[in-house]
């Protein structure tokens, strides 16, 4: 079965909404047990290409597989087997962090143990607090504890991280990472390139409702060539062959070339020349 390997398939996906064409023959792969992260500027469809994989959107056109089932026709078996992390937060009610998280796992076969999830949030002082007087980032951390208390084979995270402080961060993307290695399936939104850098194992780009580069960021990188931005105390060049500029460099100066510094572009600096943003030189 196409399931063992693939546990995303998109092909040609189109969505409209009225008259605007949000998605335009959209293809995409996620592989069983990799950690995908998709990119692109607001508005690209990133969160519209998700729901639909979700089953909580209809499409336009294409054909969509998800864990092996066309998620617009599956059912609740098929449901229990994927996790949520939606961008907007559910605004839970008057119940307790510990009384929503044990709710919720009521839902599925086979849920984690609701302590360990709370801990793993980093919410245990916080378990007996109502939703409601929690921080924007604890709530945050509630809408994880929910998108995995279920035991998901396959994890949705939509800008998961957004609203938290730098400690929270780090914490979480530890937290995604022992998903990852338990064998977890992540499709990760994301407009933090570190975080795309610290968790993917390849990155997607959206833009005009197509994946215009996927590959690990390694291999984004390379699309930018060979050239790199040597600089020096009295100038700078753009160049595909460093090293033979900064040998002629150190026979002028004869050794040490002062303030010598050689930047390669970076994964945002490549991202921001594939959207369109950027110029490819300067
Ligand atoms: N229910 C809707 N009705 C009409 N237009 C919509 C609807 N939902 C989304 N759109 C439009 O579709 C486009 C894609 O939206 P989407 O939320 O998928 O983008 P995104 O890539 O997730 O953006 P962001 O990075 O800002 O979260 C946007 O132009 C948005 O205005």
């Amino acid at each position: 079965m196409s399931e063992t390997a693939t546990v995303v398939r998109v092909r040609g996906l189109a969505k409209n909404y009225g008259p605007a064409e949000v998605l335009r023959g959209l293809d995409l792969d996620v592989h069983k047990g990799e950690t995908l992260a998709v990119l692109g500027p607001n508005g690209a469809g990133k969160t519209t290409t998700v729901e639909i994989l979700e089953g909580h959107r209809r499409r336009t056109g294409g054909e969509v597989e998800v864990l092996g089932t066309d998620p617009g026709r599956a059912g609740r078996a098929w449901r229990a087997r994927i996790g949520i992390v939606a961008q907007h937060a559910s605004d839970l009610l008057d119940m307790t962090v510990a009384e929503t998280v044990r709710h919720f796992a009521g839902y599925y076969p086979d849920p984690r143990d609701t302590d360990d999830v709370i801990a793993a949030v980093g919410l245990t002082a916080q378990r007996k607090q109502r939703i409601g007087r929690l921080s924007g980032g604890q709530r945050r951390r509630v809408d994880v504890a929910l998108g995995i208390i279920g035991r998901p084979e396959l994890l949705f995270l939509d800008e998961p991280t957004t609203g938290f402080d730098p400690e929270a961060r780090q914490q979480f993307w530890q937290l995604v990472r022992g998903l990852a290695a338990e064998g977890t399936t992540i499709l990760l939104t994301t407009h933090y390139l570190d975080e795309a850098e610290a968790l993917a194992d390849r990155v997607a780009v959206i833009a005009d409702g197509r994946v215009r580069a996927i590959g690990t960021t390694a291999e984004l990188r390379a699309t930018a060539g060979d050239e790199a931005d040597v600089a020096w105390r009295d100038g700078c060049e753009r160049t595909a062959h460093p090293t033979a500029l900064i040998a002629r460099l150190a026979k002028e100066y004869d050794g040490e070339v002062p303030a010598l510094s050689v930047t390669r572009p970076s994964l945002e600096d490549v991202y921001l020349t594939m959207i369109g943003s950027k110029e490819t030189t300067s």
